[in-house]
Protein backbone atom coordinates (compact mmCIF):
# COMPACT_ATOMS: atom_id res chain seq x y z
CA UNK A 1 0.00 0.00 0.00
CA UNK A 2 1.40 3.49 -0.91
CA UNK A 3 1.82 6.21 1.21
CA UNK A 4 -1.08 7.91 -0.61
CA UNK A 5 -4.27 5.69 -1.23
CA UNK A 6 -7.42 6.78 -2.41
CA UNK A 7 -10.17 4.89 -3.70
CA UNK A 8 -13.44 6.09 -5.53
CA UNK A 9 -12.96 8.88 -3.82
CA UNK A 10 -15.77 11.55 -4.95
CA UNK A 11 -16.19 15.11 -3.47
CA UNK A 12 -19.40 17.20 -4.20
CA UNK A 13 -20.33 20.54 -3.89
CA UNK A 14 -24.15 21.18 -3.10
CA UNK A 15 -25.19 24.79 -3.89
CA UNK A 16 -27.42 25.65 -6.50
CA UNK A 17 -26.15 23.19 -8.74
CA UNK A 18 -24.32 20.21 -7.49
CA UNK A 19 -20.78 20.60 -8.67
CA UNK A 20 -18.51 16.84 -8.69
CA UNK A 21 -15.20 18.92 -8.64
CA UNK A 22 -13.66 14.80 -8.16
CA UNK A 23 -15.38 11.89 -9.48
CA UNK A 24 -14.38 8.28 -8.55
CA UNK A 25 -11.13 9.15 -8.34
CA UNK A 26 -8.51 6.52 -7.22
CA UNK A 27 -4.68 6.88 -6.87
CA UNK A 28 -1.83 4.98 -5.14
CA UNK A 29 1.78 6.92 -4.53
CA UNK A 30 4.43 5.44 -3.36
CA UNK A 31 6.58 6.93 -0.50
CA UNK A 32 9.40 8.97 -2.44
CA UNK A 33 7.58 9.93 -5.63
CA UNK A 34 7.26 12.90 -7.33
CA UNK A 35 4.16 12.91 -8.75
CA UNK A 36 2.97 15.79 -11.24
CA UNK A 37 -1.07 15.91 -11.88
CA UNK A 38 -1.50 18.02 -14.98
CA UNK A 39 -5.23 19.80 -15.21
CA UNK A 40 -6.78 23.14 -16.33
CA UNK A 41 -8.25 25.36 -14.12
CA UNK A 42 -11.52 24.06 -12.48
CA UNK A 43 -10.72 20.56 -13.09
CA UNK A 44 -9.98 19.80 -9.39
CA UNK A 45 -6.73 20.14 -8.50
CA UNK A 46 -6.98 21.90 -5.54
CA UNK A 47 -9.74 19.94 -4.08
CA UNK A 48 -7.62 16.70 -4.64
CA UNK A 49 -4.63 18.71 -2.70
CA UNK A 50 -6.95 19.33 0.01
CA UNK A 51 -8.62 15.84 0.41
CA UNK A 52 -4.97 14.27 0.58
CA UNK A 53 -3.80 16.56 2.96
CA UNK A 54 -6.95 16.40 5.28
CA UNK A 55 -7.86 20.32 4.81
CA UNK A 56 -10.93 18.74 3.14
CA UNK A 57 -13.13 15.69 3.54
CA UNK A 58 -14.26 13.57 0.96
CA UNK A 59 -18.27 13.03 0.47
CA UNK A 60 -17.45 9.03 -0.36
CA UNK A 61 -14.39 6.89 -0.88
CA UNK A 62 -11.58 6.01 1.10
CA UNK A 63 -8.77 8.57 1.50
CA UNK A 64 -5.45 6.53 3.40
CA UNK A 65 -2.53 8.70 3.86
CA UNK A 66 0.48 7.54 5.71
CA UNK A 67 -1.41 4.82 7.02
CA UNK A 68 -3.52 7.10 8.23
CA UNK A 69 -7.43 6.64 7.35
CA UNK A 70 -8.72 10.24 7.13
CA UNK A 71 -12.48 9.20 6.68
CA UNK A 72 -12.54 8.29 10.20
CA UNK A 73 -10.33 10.94 11.67
CA UNK A 74 -12.31 13.63 13.90
CA UNK A 75 -12.17 17.01 13.45
CA UNK A 76 -9.25 17.24 15.96
CA UNK A 77 -7.54 14.13 14.87
CA UNK A 78 -7.83 15.66 10.97
CA UNK A 79 -6.05 19.04 12.10
CA UNK A 80 -2.94 17.28 13.94
CA UNK A 81 -2.89 14.55 11.02
CA UNK A 82 -2.25 17.96 8.73
CA UNK A 83 0.32 19.50 11.34
CA UNK A 84 2.07 16.64 11.59
CA UNK A 85 2.41 14.96 8.46
CA UNK A 86 1.69 17.21 5.70
CA UNK A 87 3.90 20.61 4.25
CA UNK A 88 2.01 22.47 1.89
CA UNK A 89 3.07 24.89 -0.39
CA UNK A 90 0.26 27.46 -2.42
CA UNK A 91 0.80 29.22 -5.40
CA UNK A 92 0.52 32.89 -3.75
CA UNK A 93 2.70 31.86 -1.13
CA UNK A 94 0.87 33.01 1.94
CA UNK A 95 3.87 34.77 3.62
CA UNK A 96 2.88 37.50 6.45
CA UNK A 97 4.30 40.92 4.99
CA UNK A 98 5.17 42.29 8.77
CA UNK A 99 7.66 39.43 9.64
CA UNK A 100 10.67 38.64 8.40
CA UNK A 101 11.61 35.22 6.14
CA UNK A 102 12.91 33.61 9.50
CA UNK A 103 9.72 34.30 11.74
CA UNK A 104 7.66 33.32 8.69
CA UNK A 105 8.92 30.11 8.78
CA UNK A 106 9.36 30.00 12.51
CA UNK A 107 5.47 30.70 12.94
CA UNK A 108 3.29 27.68 12.40
CA UNK A 109 5.69 25.80 14.94
CA UNK A 110 5.71 28.76 17.37
CA UNK A 111 3.25 26.86 19.56
CA UNK A 112 4.76 23.26 19.20
CA UNK A 113 8.29 23.51 19.57
CA UNK A 114 10.93 25.75 21.42
CA UNK A 115 12.07 29.04 20.13
CA UNK A 116 15.25 27.28 19.86
CA UNK A 117 14.54 24.24 18.28
CA UNK A 118 12.81 25.90 15.99
CA UNK A 119 15.11 28.60 15.12
CA UNK A 120 17.77 25.94 14.05
CA UNK A 121 15.14 24.30 12.54
CA UNK A 122 14.23 26.99 10.23
CA UNK A 123 17.42 28.74 9.51
CA UNK A 124 18.60 25.47 8.86
CA UNK A 125 15.90 24.48 6.18
CA UNK A 126 16.25 28.36 5.20
CA UNK A 127 20.57 27.70 4.05
CA UNK A 128 19.38 24.39 2.61
CA UNK A 129 17.14 26.40 -0.07
CA UNK A 130 19.84 29.46 -0.16
CA UNK A 131 18.22 31.70 1.53
CA UNK A 132 21.04 32.40 4.76
CA UNK A 133 21.54 35.95 3.04
CA UNK A 134 17.84 36.61 3.37
CA UNK A 135 16.68 35.51 6.78
CA UNK A 136 16.30 39.08 8.00
CA UNK A 137 14.23 40.35 5.47
CA UNK A 138 10.74 41.26 4.60
CA UNK A 139 8.87 39.19 2.04
CA UNK A 140 8.37 42.76 0.42
CA UNK A 141 12.10 42.60 -0.16
CA UNK A 142 12.17 39.54 -1.75
CA UNK A 143 11.89 37.92 -5.71
CA UNK A 144 9.30 35.75 -6.37
CA UNK A 145 11.31 32.83 -6.23
CA UNK A 146 12.82 33.67 -2.83
CA UNK A 147 9.31 33.92 -1.55
CA UNK A 148 8.49 30.36 -2.54
CA UNK A 149 11.59 29.41 -1.34
CA UNK A 150 10.47 30.75 2.30
CA UNK A 151 6.96 29.28 1.47
CA UNK A 152 9.14 25.63 0.70
CA UNK A 153 11.04 26.58 4.25
CA UNK A 154 7.98 27.15 5.95
CA UNK A 155 6.12 23.75 4.97
CA UNK A 156 9.51 22.03 5.56
CA UNK A 157 10.38 22.85 8.92
CA UNK A 158 8.50 20.47 10.64
CA UNK A 159 10.00 17.36 8.37
CA UNK A 160 6.47 16.09 6.86
CA UNK A 161 6.13 12.83 5.81
CA UNK A 162 4.61 14.68 2.40
CA UNK A 163 4.84 17.84 0.44
CA UNK A 164 1.36 18.81 -1.85
CA UNK A 165 2.25 21.88 -3.90
CA UNK A 166 -0.67 23.62 -5.46
CA UNK A 167 1.09 25.49 -8.69
CA UNK A 168 3.93 26.51 -6.98
CA UNK A 169 5.74 28.16 -9.69
CA UNK A 170 2.60 29.86 -10.88
CA UNK A 171 3.52 33.41 -10.42
CA UNK A 172 7.21 32.62 -11.54
CA UNK A 173 9.53 33.85 -14.17
CA UNK A 174 11.38 30.71 -15.84
CA UNK A 175 15.02 31.49 -13.91
CA UNK A 176 12.69 31.43 -10.57
CA UNK A 177 10.66 28.83 -11.96
CA UNK A 178 13.76 26.59 -12.76
CA UNK A 179 15.26 27.36 -9.33
CA UNK A 180 12.00 26.65 -7.37
CA UNK A 181 12.14 23.25 -9.16
CA UNK A 182 15.64 22.21 -8.27
CA UNK A 183 14.69 22.97 -5.00
CA UNK A 184 11.98 20.39 -4.65
CA UNK A 185 14.21 18.61 -6.56
CA UNK A 186 16.68 18.33 -4.48
CA UNK A 187 14.51 17.11 -1.23
CA UNK A 188 13.34 14.95 -3.72
CA UNK A 189 16.30 13.26 -3.91
CA UNK A 190 16.20 12.94 -0.04
CA UNK A 191 13.64 11.03 -0.37
CA UNK A 192 10.41 13.35 0.07
CA UNK A 193 7.30 12.29 -1.60
CA UNK A 194 6.23 15.42 -3.61
CA UNK A 195 2.66 15.82 -5.06
CA UNK A 196 2.31 18.96 -7.14
CA UNK A 197 -0.61 20.35 -9.17
CA UNK A 198 -0.24 22.47 -12.07
CA UNK A 199 -1.67 23.42 -15.31
CA UNK A 200 1.80 24.44 -16.76
CA UNK A 201 2.93 21.26 -18.65
CA UNK A 202 6.71 22.25 -18.52
CA UNK A 203 7.10 21.11 -14.91
CA UNK A 204 5.61 17.50 -16.49
CA UNK A 205 8.72 17.39 -17.50
CA UNK A 206 10.42 16.86 -13.77
CA UNK A 207 9.27 13.54 -11.20
CA UNK A 208 8.24 10.27 -11.79
CA UNK A 209 4.83 10.25 -13.30
CA UNK A 210 2.35 12.47 -14.64
CA UNK A 211 -1.12 12.74 -14.03
CA UNK A 212 -4.22 13.71 -15.56
CA UNK A 213 -7.13 15.51 -14.28
CA UNK A 214 -9.73 16.51 -16.29
CA UNK A 215 -13.64 18.09 -14.67
CA UNK A 216 -12.77 15.80 -11.86
CA UNK A 217 -11.45 12.71 -13.10
CA UNK A 218 -7.93 11.42 -13.19
CA UNK A 219 -6.68 9.32 -15.88
CA UNK A 220 -3.04 8.14 -16.48
CA UNK A 221 -3.18 9.66 -19.90
CA UNK A 222 -5.26 12.24 -22.34
CA UNK A 223 -6.79 11.44 -25.34
CA UNK A 224 -6.18 13.50 -28.51
N1 LIG B 1 -16.08 25.39 -1.65
C1 LIG B 1 -16.59 25.19 -2.86
N2 LIG B 1 -17.93 25.30 -3.07
C2 LIG B 1 -18.47 25.08 -4.28
N3 LIG B 1 -17.76 24.75 -5.38
C3 LIG B 1 -16.42 24.63 -5.24
C4 LIG B 1 -15.77 24.86 -3.99
N4 LIG B 1 -14.44 24.66 -4.17
C5 LIG B 1 -14.26 24.34 -5.47
N5 LIG B 1 -15.45 24.33 -6.12
C6 LIG B 1 -15.67 23.98 -7.54
O1 LIG B 1 -15.11 22.68 -7.75
C7 LIG B 1 -14.44 22.61 -9.01
C8 LIG B 1 -12.97 22.25 -8.79
O2 LIG B 1 -12.32 23.34 -8.13
P1 LIG B 1 -10.77 23.34 -7.80
O3 LIG B 1 -10.45 24.59 -7.07
O4 LIG B 1 -10.40 22.06 -7.14
O5 LIG B 1 -10.12 23.38 -9.28
P2 LIG B 1 -8.65 23.72 -9.74
O6 LIG B 1 -8.31 22.73 -10.81
O7 LIG B 1 -7.74 23.77 -8.55
O8 LIG B 1 -8.81 25.15 -10.37
P3 LIG B 1 -7.75 26.37 -10.49
O9 LIG B 1 -6.61 25.85 -11.32
O10 LIG B 1 -8.53 27.45 -11.18
O11 LIG B 1 -7.35 26.72 -9.09
C9 LIG B 1 -14.64 23.97 -9.66
O12 LIG B 1 -15.76 23.85 -10.51
C10 LIG B 1 -14.93 24.89 -8.49
O13 LIG B 1 -15.74 25.97 -8.91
Amino acid sequence: MGIIHLKNVQVEYNGFNTIHALQDVSLSIEKGEWITILGPSGSGKTTLLNVIGGMERSSSGEVEVVGIQLDKLSDDSLQDFRREKIGYIFQHYRLFDQFTVLENVMLPQWPYMSKKENEERATAMLSKLHMSHRLYHLPGELSGGEKQRTAIARAMVHSPEILLCDEPTGNLDRENRDNVLSCLEGLHQEGMTILIVTHDEEIAKYGDRVLFLRDGILKERVEA
